[in-house]
């Protein structure tokens, strides 16, 4: 069974529940193993230099500063067109380092992100998890993990781990930067002078300490209140495309009141979501902003006994501006990461939770024997739920090659599931299952219509290039769908446009076109009158005589057509008993009667 948990949101959670999800490590590494992961690394390389080159032009900018100040201070403005021309060579290289930098971080973002979505789409496709998921209810918004929140993760990642390794440099150069331009300050305490070494500093990082701690306790709620918005805008999309999806059905209700209320519910949630953030993210901004401005005029404030003491030029205290400026700037980097590392982190889990549905195996039931010949036996089957509760008990059966067999019973007696069994989409029960090992095909009571031409719909599940036009409006032709024969290249929304007896008709022709060995129809002519029913069923006997064929039908029409049946409601396995339409026993029309051979299960 599938993991129906998500990942534990609250610190007080079993540590033991949070290790059973997947390390963010399997996230993370498959990428950077392959070829064009370690090509990525090298371009990554590249931007981390560019980075380390911009710190040292930062240092140049910084010496510049002084020098410029210091030549106005003194008036020697012969030497500001050679400061200027070469202020702007430095201004534009560094300016073309910097967007050189972006841009290939940018190609490294998109790069991984692909790789990564098609990493995840595969496992998602893989093995039916999709449909497991879906099944079980194991995860909410599959689609969102898989398109945004893989997004997030990867451009969050590279910003994240590129500022660790950027930023250290920026705040040990800048450090050594400030420490010797400002010089120590003397402090007379108890009537001794002290010098403090480096007091610029250490006033900037208690400045930005100061800053991050406020931040702390100001937006730390933000943290969660932004993974919340995630979700609730998940949840108002996917409660959108619903409507879209059933408009129709919505439209005969007349549900739009409802629906209306839905959206307006779930919308509701969302806003008042981004009204808590932004009381939160308004006083985190207020707070900041003031403290900015301070930023300003601190070191001013600092130097100034040196100022006032001829101790320093108007250059000097420029470049220590500029220096501190610089130090606190690169120091501001840790509460930014505090906040972008909570985001990451609730990335990271939402796509933990699903590698976690992934690598917990289907606890499968049955017993499935798979043979070459084309027989389907059913020995002691037992459908249940998920949970053990009995769903259904299936007299056996043995359907011999080339038989045909309909399966009865009351509404929701576990029809539909008993296919869903043989098909190895329902993993909950128990007994013995025999089915071919190749040439099955399954046809659902709702088929899939791929948006697309009309010949990529009727050739579905295959390439449509695996057909030629002429056999495609051959089968449409013979399926009653002869209206439809010139618009085969047609790209349209065709589950909207076609009726639901239209698409049952394309469910036939997809079979004539597949030819399988053995056949499972599931109530796939529900939406049709008895007569069509009757000769769609008439063509493909006589299209396929030599398919093995289980259908789920409630029509007694439908039961002279087959050898024999498969009773849900009297729990047994007979030939069909239902009169015919003149109240006579029902005509079988194989003579062999192959169907009824006795075999052991
Ligand atoms: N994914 C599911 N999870 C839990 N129970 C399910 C699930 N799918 C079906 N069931 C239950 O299994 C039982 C049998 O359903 P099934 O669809 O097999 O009936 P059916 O005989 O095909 O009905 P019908 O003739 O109306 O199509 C029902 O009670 C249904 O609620």
């Amino acid at each position: 069974m599938s993991a129906n948990r998500a990942f534990p949101k609250d610190r007080a959670e079993d540590k033991e529940a949070r290790r059973r999800f997947p390390s963010v490590w399997l996230l993370i590494l498959p990428y950077w193993k392959t070829k064009e992961g370690l090509q990525s690394l090298a371009m990554l390389a590249c931007v981390l230099v560019g980075g380390w080159v911009g710190t040292y032009v930062s240092l140049w900018l910084n010496r510049w500063t002084g020098t410029f100040y210091d030549a106005i201070g003194a008036q020697k403005f012969v030497l500001l067109p050679a400061l200027l021309t070469s202020f702007i060579v430095v201004a534009v290289l560094n300016a073309a380092q910097m967007m050189l930098a972006v841009a290939l971080q940018s190609v490294v973002e998109f790069r991984w992100r692909k790789w990564l979505t098609n990493w995840m789409t595969e496992k998602w496709l893989e093995r039916r998890l999709y449909y497991r998921i879906e099944r079980d209810g194991a995860l909410e918004n599959i689609d969102q993990r898989v398109a945004d929140d893989v997004r997030l993760f990867v451009h969050d990642s590279l910003l994240l781990t590129m500022g660790v390794l950027d930023v250290p440099v920026r705040i040990i150069t800048f450090a050594i930067v400030l420490w010797n331009i400002g010089g120590g300050m003397k402090v007379t305490l108890g009537g001794s002078t002290y010098t403090v070494a480096g007091y610029l500093v250490f006033a900037a990082v208690v400045y930005q300490g100061t800053i991050f701690l406020f931040t702390h306790l100001l937006g730390r709620r933000a943290i969660t209140l932004n993974a919340k918005q995630n979700r609730l805008e998940g949840d108002f999309r996917v409660r959108m495309v619903r409507v879209r999806e059933f408009a129709e059905q919505i439209a005969f209700l007349r549900g739009e009141q409802t629906e209306r209320q839905n959206l307006s519910n779930s919308l509701n949630k969302v806003i008042s979501n981004l009204f808590s953030t932004l009381w939160i993210t308004t006083r985190v901004a207020f707070f900041t902003n003031t403290v900015g401005h301070l930023g300003s005029i601190v070191p001013t404030l600092l130097v100034l006994p040196r100022l006032m003491g001829g101790n320093l030029t108007l250059g000097g205290l420029m470049q220590s501006n500029s220096a501190f400026g610089s130090l606190t700037g690169a120091l501001s980097f840790f509460p930014q990461v505090y906040l972008g590392f909570a985001s990451w982190r609730a990335e990271a889990n939402r796509l933990r939770e699903f590698l976690a549905v992934e690598v917990v195996t289907e606890n499968v039931g049955f017993v499935v024997e798979r043979g070459e010949s084309h027989i389907v036996r059913g020995c002691g089957l037992l459908l249940t739920n998920a949970d053990g509760l009995e769903l259904a008990r299936v007299p056996d059966f043995t359907v011999s090659p080339g038989s045909r067999c309909i399966v009865r019973g009351r509404s929701g007696s576990g029809k539909s599931t008993l296919l869903r069994a043989l098909a190895g989409l329902w993993p909950h029960g128990q007994g013995t299952i025999t089915i071919p090992s190749s040439g099955m095909f399954f046809v659902p009571q709702r088929s899939y219509m791929p948006s697309g031409t009309l010949k990529a719909v009727v050739t579905y599940p295959q390439d449509e290039s695996a057909f030629r036009d002429d056999e495609c409006v051959e089968v449409l032709r013979a399926c009653g769908l002869s209206a439809y024969v010139d618009s085969l290249n047609v790209v349209d929304r065709w589950d909207g446009r076609f009726s639901g007896g239209e698409q049952q008709r394309i469910a036939f022709a997809r079979v004539l076109l597949a030819k399988p060995n053995v056949l499972f129809l599931d109530e796939c002519t529900s939406a049709l009158d008895s007569q069509s029913e009757r000769e769609l069923y008439t063509l493909l006997l006589s299209s396929l005589p030599d398919a093995t064929i289980l259908s789920v039908a409630h029509r007694r029409e439908l039961a002279e057509l087959h050898e024999m049946a498969i009773d849900f409601s009297s729990g047994s396995t007979s030939e069909p008993s239902e009169p015919d339409q003149n109240g006579k026993a029902p005509h079988l029309p194989f003579e062999d009667r192959r169907g009824l051979e006795k075999m052991p299960c």
